[in-house]
C-alpha cells in the first residue's frame, strides 16, 4: 500500500512498518516501552474503505439527536455521547462488541443505517480485525511470547465528531486520559489535527499530525498491566486548533469478557515481580468511573505491593 509522506511530528511517534517484520520488532518494543503509540504504515486496510467508512461515519453523526440518541449504552459509557457542559464540543457514536453480527445489526437499526452503509461498517469491522489480530501477533513476538493470548476480546467502535468553531480555539476537545482497555485503533482526521500524546520523557504534548492512510496505535491501562509494566499506556488528549469539524473513529480492544486481566507467567519472575492484583476489565472500568481518574491513576489502586 502506498503511504503519504507524514509531518515532522509524525516522524517522532515511531512509525512500523507492518510489512517490514521480523526487521521491526525492535522498534515496536522501544515504541511500546517509550511511548505506548505508534503509527502503523503499509498495512493492509484498503484506502478506499477507510474513506468510505468515514463518509458514513459522517453521515450517521449528521442525524439529527433524537436518532442518535438511540444507540444507548450497552456497557457504562459505549453508547452516544452528547455534547455537554464538561465537552460541549464532543459528541460520539459507540458500538460495542463489534465482532457480534447482532451488535453490529442493532446498532445499524438504531440509527436507520440504508443497505450501503451497514455493509461499509461489516467489511471495516472485519479488516479491522484483522489488523488488531495481525498487530497483536507482532506484539506478543515483540516479548518473545508465541501463543495466542488475547482471542475472543471484544471490541467497540466509538465515532468522534468534534464541533470545532471559531470561538473555540484553543480550548479542550477531549481532556487528558489513557484509554482504558489493551489497544485502540485510530483512525484520525485526514486534515484537521488537534489530536496530542504525551512525551513521557519531558511530560510534554506532542501534536498527532493527520498522516492520511495510517493508523495510529495507543496502549490502554489493560496493557500496561498485562505486560507487567514493560509498556506504558499514552497519555493523550485532543486540542481544538482549527476551525473545522473533525472526526475520527477509534476501536478499542478492551480486555477479556469474564477472565481476569494479569501478566502472562513468561513475563513474572524475581527480576519483575507481579505489579498488578488479577482484574476483571469490567471492574477496572467501574473503577475508573467512579473514581474519576482518567488518566491511568485509578490503575495504582490495582498495585500489587500497596497495602
Ligand atoms: O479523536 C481522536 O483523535 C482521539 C479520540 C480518543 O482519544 C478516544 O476516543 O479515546
Ligand atoms: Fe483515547
Amino acid at each position: 500500500m502506498e503511504v503519504d509522506g507524514g509531518g515532522l511530528a509524525a516522524a517522532a511517534i515511531p512509525a512500523i512498518d507492518m510489512g517490514g517484520f521480523p526487521g521491526e520488532l525492535r522498534r515496536l518494543k522501544e515504541a511500546c516501552h517509550l511511548w505506548g503509540c505508534f503509527r502503523v504504515v503499509n498495512h493492509e486496510v484498503p484506502r478506499e474503505l477507510m474513506a468510505q467508512m468515514k463518509a458514513v461515519v459522517r453521515e450517521l453523526l449528521d442525524m439529527p439527536q433524537e436518532i442518535k440518541r438511540r444507540n444507548t449504552d450497552v456497557i457504562a459509557g459505549s453508547g452516544y455521547v452528547a455534547p455537554s457542559p464538561a465537552n460541549p464540543l464532543y459528541e460520539a457514536l459507540g458500538l460495542y462488541d463489534v465482532g457480534s453480527p447482532e451488535a453490529v445489526a442493532a446498532f445499524c437499526n438504531q440509527l436507520d443505517a440504508t443497505p450501503p452503509q451497514r455493509e461499509v461498517i461489516g467489511k471495516y469491522a472485519k479488516a479491522i480485525d484483522e489488523l488488531i489480530m495481525g498487530i497483536l501477533e507482532k506484539l506478543a513476538e515483540s516479548l518473545g511470547l508465541s501463543r495466542d493470548l488475547f482471542s475472543h476480546w471484544p471490541c467497540q467502535f466509538r465515532i468522534n465528531k468534534y464541533n470545532f468553531t471559531p470561538e473555540t480555539v484553543g480550548s479542550s476537545g477531549v481532556q487528558i486520559h489513557t484509554d482504558s482497555g489493551f489497544l485502540t485503533i485510530l483512525q484520525d482526521d485526514e486534515t484537521v489535527g488537534g489530536l496530542e500524546v504525551m512525551d513521557r520523557s519531558s511530560g510534554e504534548f506532542i501534536p498527532v499530525d493527520p498522516w492520511p492512510g495510517t493508523f495510529l496505535v495507543n496502549l490502554g491501562d489493560v496493557a500496561a498491566a498485562w505486560s507487567n509494566g514493560r509498556w506504558c499506556n499514552v497519555k493523550h488528549r485532543v486540542q481544538c486548533k482549527q476551525t473545522v469539524v473533525r472526526v475520527s473513529i477509534a476501536t478499542f480492544l478492551l480486555g477479556p469478557k469474564e477472565e481476569a486481566v494479569e501478566a502472562p507467567p513468561e513475563l513474572v519472575d524475581a527480576e519483575h515481580p507481579c505489579l498488578y492484583v488479577p482484574f476483571t476489565y469490567e471492574d477496572y472500568r467501574k473503577l475508573r468511573i467512579s473514581t474519576k481518574q482518567q488518566a491511568g491513576e485509578a490503575l495504582a489502586l490495582l498495585r500489587a505491593d500497596s497495602s
